[in-house]
């Protein structure tokens, strides 16, 4: 195949003549001089090649197109690096060719058409895209509209595009409605728009399979449709950790090219039910309070958790609960390790082989998964009973503008684990410096009062609170040998109405202490839930990491070091 796509000829850009090559994996061009001695050489990947155009064209700031015999345009990924990220921002890089005669350009539009289509089997071709007009500063539309959608149009991908009118329709359509011929969902919106989306596509998932989410022992059935995420929210924080960038066209590009980087999920259990799913934070205490204070002052924007985070710092709150934990496998990895999970991370690349062992290649999308339970053992439970600041549980690292390296900067997308932190009540200015490291690069885990476990599951008891019941659903995660599917109840998200959940919710109100506001003198004996951002009903919650469940169009944080040894030039950019 890779002698069949090689073509080399003589092109012109501008009025300097070039050596292009096209080998089956790179189209390169080098500058000759009169003596053909070789200057400075430009190599795309072809599978970073957006479009190829006849004649001389323009995307942006509108589509203009001369129709010239013997030119054509090629479009491709340009890297730049940012300031205030860790990730590397792409941009659309344009050059137009030109050729001695047009059965060259012909033959040069063909064959690099062709090898794209070869080296990259994951573009999608058809997109269904849910538009949040209300989402950060209100800009989903107008982003959508003038920066993505002529990529799109560039990259040959129809999309559906709608604009929603009210939260959950988007899980609701997903749910519900024929998917036939998508490829992949995009949310234009924050994380909220992407939790809707994952609830969507792990709830379709499920149906179809006839496998029941309640059951926190079961497999999950991984999801077929990868999900792109263009930023245009508050926190973005599943955008930011899974690329390490906060933008719309970088968001764009990887969905064009077809990235595919698997995700962990976290599914959080309340007795027999499933509540809810989470990639980011199952937080108690501090981020639950935080959340709780910052839906009153949803209409100052993304600073209402900047506001809301100093009132609750100076109510200096506490709570006591148990925390139980299974360790995930030490040998591994560890949260403390000080590595990170870059783009092409060794750690998650042998989780992938561990959690579809029969896949000869993670592309092959869980080719050979089989529905069974896991067969890896379960270990032993920890547990660990005291007043706490905060309890967190967080599948990756959960790194946003305001934390760069996010809640553990060492934990894994894709490893099938999540890292729990657990912060003991301390001085308030001890907690501050905590909190304060969050902001900058040094050890946040380095405290006698913080800890960190990689886990599998966790399980949060209030102090006093019996377990028995809710212990024996979750006891033994390998207990519900049947695969889940029979007896199952409706689980919660799947289409808007929770009854099983609605009933528990109630039960526990009965026995759960009013949650009073920050002018009361007396501080609440328990906090809340914030799970993604959402607040959750119910305080005595198991969770379960599901690995690699869901995938996404990224690919992970490109390591700026290696890109820039690889030696890359580019011509010009027409990005913005
Ligand atoms: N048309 C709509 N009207 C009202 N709410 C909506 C609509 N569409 C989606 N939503 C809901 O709005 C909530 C918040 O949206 P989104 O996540 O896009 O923005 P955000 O809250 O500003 O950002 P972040 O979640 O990153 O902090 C989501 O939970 C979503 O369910
Ligand atoms: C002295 C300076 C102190 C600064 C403290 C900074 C600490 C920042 C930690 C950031 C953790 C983000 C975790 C991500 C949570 C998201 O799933 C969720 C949905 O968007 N966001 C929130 O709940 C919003 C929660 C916002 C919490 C602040
Ligand atoms: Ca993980």
């Amino acid at each position: 195949m890779e002698t069949d796509l090689r073509l080399e000829s003589s092109l012109w850009v501008g009025n300097k003549r070039y050596l292009a090559v096209l080998t089956g994996w790179h189209f390169k061009w080098t500058e000759t001089d009169k003596k053909n001695r070789d200057k400075k050489t430009v190599s795309v990947p072809v599978a970073e090649v957006v479009g190829v155009e006849e004649g001389r064209v323009e995307i942006l700031p509108r589509k203009s197109v001369e129709d010239t015999d013997k030119d054509f345009t090629v479009f491709y990924v340009k890297r730049s690096s940012t300031r205030n990220s860790y990730g590397l921002l792409w941009r659309l890089g344009r050059t137009q060719f030109s050729c001695p005669s047009r059965v060259l350009r012909d033959q040069w539009t063909k064959q690099l058409k062709t090898a794209v289509k070869t080296h990259s089997p994951l573009r999608p071709h058809r997109l269904l895209v849910f538009i949040n007009p209300y989402g950060g500063k209100k800009k989903g539309r107008q982003l959508y509209h003038s920066l993505v959608a002529p990529l799109f149009e560039l990259a040959d991908i129809s999309s559906h595009v709608i604009v929603t009118e009210r939260a959950n329709q988007a899980r609701d359509h997903l749910l519900k409605k024929d998917l036939t011929g998508f490829d992949g969902v995009v949310c234009v919106g924050g994380d909220g728009m992407f939790s809707e989306i994952l609830h969507g596509v792990i709830g379709r998932t499920q149906q179809e399979a006839g496998v029941c989410e309640n059951n926190p022992a079961v497999t999950l059935q991984p999801c077929p449709l990868h999900i792109g995420i263009i930023p245009a929210g508050s926190t973005d924080c599943v955008c930011y950790a899974t690329g390490g960038v906060i933008d719309p066209v970088t968001s764009a590009l990887h969905i064009i090219v077809g990235d595919s980087q698997p995700l962990d999920v976290c599914s959080v259990h309340y007795g027999s039910g499933l509540v809810r799913y989470s990639v980011s934070l199952v937080g108690y205490g501090f981020y639950g309070d935080v959340l709780s204070e910052s839906e009153k002052h949803r209409w100052m924007g993304p600073v209402r958790y900047d506001y809301s985070g100093t009132l609750v710092y100076l109510s200096n709150r506490s709570y006591a609960g148990t925390v139980h934990y299974l360790p995930a496998d030490p040998l591994l990895s560890s949260p403390r390790d000080k590595t990170r999970c870059l783009s092409g991370c060794g750690v998650c690349a042998r989780s992938t082989e561990r959690l579809f062992p029969n896949s000869s290649d993670s592309g092959s999308l869980y080719s050979s998964y089989s529905g069974q339970l896991s067969t890896e053992s379960e270990g032993e439970w920890v547990t660990v009973e005291g007043r706490f600041k905060c309890v967190s549980l967080t599948c990756m690292s959960s790194s946003c503008a305001r934390s760069p390296l996010g809640l553990s900067p060492s934990a894994h997308l894709a490893d099938g684990t999540g890292d729990l932190i657990l912060v003991w009540n301390t001085h308030p200015l001890s907690f501050l410096k905590f909190l304060h490291r969050h902001t900058n690069s040094q050890d946040r885990f380095d405290f006698p009062f913080v800890e960190v476990h990689r886990v599998k599951a966790v399980r949060f008891c209030l102090a006093g609170a019996t377990e028995e019941g809710e212990h024996e659903e979750f006891g033994s995660l390998s207990a519900a040998a049947d695969g889940g599917a029979s007896g199952c109840v409706d689980a919660g998200g799947r289409n808007g109405s929770q009854p099983h959940l609605e009933q528990m919710r109630n039960e526990e109100k009965t026995v759960t202490p009013f949650m009073c506001c920050l002018c009361c003198r007396k501080a609440p004996d328990v906090s809340v839930w914030n799970c993604d951002g959402e607040i959750l009903p119910f305080t005595n919650i198991s969770c379960k990491i599901h690995g690699q469940l869901v995938r996404l169009y990224a690919r992970g944080i490109e390591d700026i070091a290696s890109i820039r040894s690889c030696s890359q030039e580019t011509g010009d950019c027409c990005g913005t």
